[in-house]
Formats: C-alpha cells, structure tokens, sequence
C-alpha cells in the first residue's frame, strides 16, 4: 500500500471527484460514513453513548459534521464545537446547514473545554491540510480535549500532528487512542516519536480513484499482504532440501547460545533446506539438544568465537547474534568480512557493533548485505538524530552509500533500500520487546534468503511474517506473557495465511 503525503492525497481527492464524477460533498459524506460505520461497530447501542466532537473549519471539520448527524439519526447524544471561521471551505458550510443549529456550538482556539465522564471525544479540528504546527493559542482548547478520561478519535490525522514532517515534542496535538485515516497511512501515523499522539490507526478504504493511486508515485510504502502476494513462491512437489538452501547461523558465547538456538529453530520453521552454526564449543551439546534438524560447527574456543568457517558452501550467513565483543572474536570477525565475500549477509547485534567501531570496515561488507539494528545500535552506527524524519534521511544516506539494506526496529519497523525506498511493517505488537525477538528475526531472514528471495523480498516478507506471527500469538498468550519461542511456534500460522492468500 502507498504511503501518500498531504499533497498527494489532495490530488488524489481532486482525481477522484473528475474520475468518478462526485462532488467534494458526496466524497465527504462516504469518509464520514466509513467512520461512522466502526464507531457502529465499536459502541453498537449509539443512543446509550454521549459524543464530544470537535470541528475545524476545513473539510476535516465537515467529515466531523457528517459523523454529528449520522450520529444524531441514531440517538446519540452529540455535542459540536465548531471553530467560529469566516472562511469554512465549502463542504464545511454544507454540513452545517445539514445538522440541526442547536447542536453547534462555537468556539475559539482559546476555548477552554470540559469533557465529562464516560463522552466519547471525535477530533476533526484538522486533518492532512495542517500546514504547520499549531501555535500557541490553540493549546487550551487542545489540552482540555486531552484531559479527558474517554476514548479520543481522530478523523484522518490526530489535530495538530503534520503528516509529512516531524512535529515538535512540546507543540499542542490531541492525543488520540485510535486515528482513523483514509486510504492510505500518513508518514507522521507511522514515526515512532508520534506514538503518543498516535497510539493506533486504522486505514480506511473511501473508494478514491484506483487509477489515480496507481498514478502516484512514492518511495514509501505499507507493508500489507498484497505486497508479498507478488513474489511469494509456492513449492512444488519436485522440490528437495537442495532447493531451499543451506543456511548458516554464526554468533553465540558462553551464557549467550539461547540466541542461537531460537535463530536455528526459526529458520527452520521458515523453509530453509538445512540449517547449520557456527558457535563456540561450550554451546555444542546444547545446540545439538534443543535443535536436532541444525547441523553444528563449533569453533575450537570453549567460550567464544575466535575463527570463522569456510562459508562457501552455504546459500546464506546470518551473523552476529550473541556473539559478544571480546578482542579475539572482534579479530576473527575483521578477518572474515574483509575477505571480500560475494554472497549478502544477515549482520545483527554483535556484527553490528563491531562494525560500528570501525568505519573502514564499511566498505567490505557485501553488497545488498541486510542490517538489523536496533535503535541504540543504529544510534552507535550512524551517531544521534533530532527526530524520526531525521533518522530516516541518516538510513537513506548510509544505505546508499554502502549499498545495503537496512531495518530500522521498532514499531512499524521501516526497511530502506539502497536506492532510498522505505517500506514500513504493518505487524507486530509490544508483546515482542523480550530479547530474543530479534534473533528470531535473523533466523527467519537468513532462511529466506538462502531459498533465492532477494534482499528486498527477504526483508519485506521475513519482517512481516515475523509481526504476523506474534500478532496471532498474542491472540491467545497475552502482550504481557508472549514468548520469542511463542513467535516461533505461531510462524506456521503466519505462513499459512500468506500461502492462501497467494
Ligand atoms: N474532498 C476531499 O478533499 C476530502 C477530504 N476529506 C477530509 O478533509 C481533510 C482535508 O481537508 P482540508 O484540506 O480542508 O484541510 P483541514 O480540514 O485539515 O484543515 C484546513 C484548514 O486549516 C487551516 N490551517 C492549516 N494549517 C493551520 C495551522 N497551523 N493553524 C491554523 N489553521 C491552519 C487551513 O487554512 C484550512 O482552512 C482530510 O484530512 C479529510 O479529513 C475527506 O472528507 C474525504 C474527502
Ligand atoms: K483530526
């Protein structure tokens, strides 16, 4: 799915109305119905509920005016603070004389409001057309709407947040629970830093245009289903373990071989041929233990890794996972990346820092090698960042330089290509900020790429699969007790839906 910025969706819109002939009126009515529709779905007895809706005096304000008298018809009780304008767009001005007078209620942005227990706030202040953040004379209206102790909704983009660039912490912006957007997620949804004005969102489909969505064009994406469909291989039944690969895991240390463990266990649950390691020899008697399909190697060291194996023979090599930084492993892993290998790597956690400390090494690493750090290891590698924004030009600028692709961890993970496309992950939960998550990861990437995936498609179907996976894990375990093996035990779950959806 395209990620659209402001500009685009306005063209989008204006495309929309020649294409399929509507009016802006006729397309507000539908984005409003859609919202009213899972509002119907979430508080089905509407008339038993109260609603607090705030309205701009753009067409985000009137999509708020619709919901009023949507919601109106059903018995609800509906409150509207309208920002008094002298200049409301004309969709806006419609809706008003659509809804009963006595239901508005004028207000400023200096406005300060009083919510009462149990409301239901709808924020329709502003949506996409925020043109900068908001000043300082909106803060008492916005922090009354924040105060209050019900769910907030936010049409289209919480008020206050810019869809296309970063917003400062300290501006005034409604804290929504749930953003409903349309039709394509806004970048300022998807930056981490927002979160807390953007706890979720769901997207919404309002039927705009098919041909011109498909005209825009955009280097940023939503990872959803659709998108894996295209390159997902079904097996044939001539295939044989030679056809999906040999992939090889490098990394663990005493105290740290679990690591190991749950990266073989998940490559093998994502259709690697043959799964082999390389770790140091305390780890071998309980890798051979807990994963009797993998194949070991261990280094002649008992406690870490002083050497690496000839790796020629494998299809793809993940590296770095538990491996610890002492000098002699440092020394080895040196020695092995600048032999100048030409197969792409999987580096995480130790590989990463490693490299992190030595700027020359860069250049050795293979191209369309893939990176997985995590933010403070991304922070060693490429040094600090004002905001999300920032962060993601720093990524674009490295990963073309060294011609890599790198993910950026967190929630709606982003993977940047080399050549400056970022596509965003849509699963996942906070269930799986447990250490060893990531190594899972490393696991389910290497196997994929050693069945031929490129990097790309690695990347874009391991990192989904993996959020998929705990997503239908939590279903039943809970955010709170999920377990990486419990990623692990559901990635069947997770494949098999790609597989029918394919
Ligand atoms: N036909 C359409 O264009 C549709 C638009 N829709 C809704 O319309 C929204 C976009 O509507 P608009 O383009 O009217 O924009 P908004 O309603 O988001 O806000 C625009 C108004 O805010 C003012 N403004 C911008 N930045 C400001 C700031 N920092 N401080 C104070 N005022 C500021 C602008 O001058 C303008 O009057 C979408 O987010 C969506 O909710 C939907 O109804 C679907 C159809
Ligand atoms: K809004």
């Amino acid at each position: 799915m395209k990620i659209l910025s402001a500009a685009q969706m306005s063209w989008v819109d204006q495309q929309t109305m020649k294409d399929q002939e509507v009016s802006s009126l006729d397309l507000m009515e539908r984005a409003a119905t859609t919202v009213f529709d899972e509002i119907k779905q979430l508080y089905p007895r509407l008339a038993q509920y109260t609603f607090y809706i705030f309205c701009g005096k753009g067409n985000n304000g009137g999509d708020g005016l619709v919901l009023a008298r949507l919601l109106d018809q059903q018995q609800a009780q509906v409150n509207v603070y309208l920002v008094d304008a002298t200049d409301y767009s004309t969709a806006n001005l419609a809706n008003q004389k659509r809804l009963s007078a006595h239901l508005i209620q004028k207000i400023s942005p200096d406005t300060q409001v009083h919510i009462p227990a149990g409301a239901i706030v709808l924020d329709c202040l502003f949506g996409y057309g925020l043109k900068r953040p908001l000043a300082e004379e909106w803060r008492s209206l916005i922090t009354g709407i924040n105060c209050c102790t019900g769910p907030i909704y936010a049409i289209d983009m919480p008020s206050g947040l810019l869809s296309d660039g970063p917003t400062a912490a300290e501006a005034p912006v409604i804290q929504a629970d749930v953003v409903y957007t349309f039709q394509s997620p806004k970048l300022g949804l998807l930056m981490p830093g927002n979160s807390r004005w953007a706890k979720a969102f769901r997207v919404l489909d309002i039927g705009l245009s098919r041909s011109a969505l498909e005209q825009v064009d955009t280097i940023f994406h939503y990872i959803d289903l659709a998108l894996l469909g295209p390159f997902y291989r079904k097996r044939s039944k001539f295939d044989h373990k030679g056809t999906f690969g040999h992939c090889l895991i490098i990394g663990g240390s005493r105290g740290k071989m679990g690591a190991v463990q749950l990266a073989l266990k998940a490559a093998l649950r994502s259709g690697c041929g043959l799964a082999s390691a390389y770790i140091p020899s305390c780890g071998y008697t309980s890798i051979q233990t807990a994963v009797p399909e993998a194949m070991v190697i261990s280094d002649p060291e008992e406690e870490m890794i002083t050497q690496f194996p000839d790796t020629r023979t494998f299809q793809s090599i993940g590296v770095g996972i538990g491996m610890g930084t002492a000098q002699y492993t440092i020394d080895a892993f040196k020695v092995f990346i600048m032999q100048g290998l030409d197969t792409a790597l999987v580096l995480d956690a130790d590989a990463l820092n490693i490299l992190a400390q030595d700027r020359d090494l860069w250049q050795f690493v293979p191209k369309g090698s893939i990176l997985t750090p995590h933010p403070k290891e991304l922070s060693r590698i490429l040094g600090t960042w004002q905001n999300d924004f920032e962060k993601l030009e720093k990524v674009k600028a490295f990963a073309e330089e060294y011609q890599l692709y790198i993910l950026i961890k967190g929630a709606n993970s982003a993977i940047v290509t080399p050549d400056g496309t970022v596509y965003f992950n849509s699963t996942g939960n906070v269930g799986m900020a447990t250490g060893g998550s990531g190594d899972i990861l490393t696991g389910i990437l290497t196997a994929l790429l050693g069945q031929g995936y490129s990097s790309q498609e690695t990347l874009i179907m391991g990192v989904y699969l993996h959020g998929r996976a705990a997503d239908i894990a939590v279903q039943t375990l809970g955010v709170y007790s999920l377990l990486p093996s419990d990623i692990i035990s559901h990635l069947p779950a997770a494949f098999l839906e790609l597989e029918k959806q394919s």
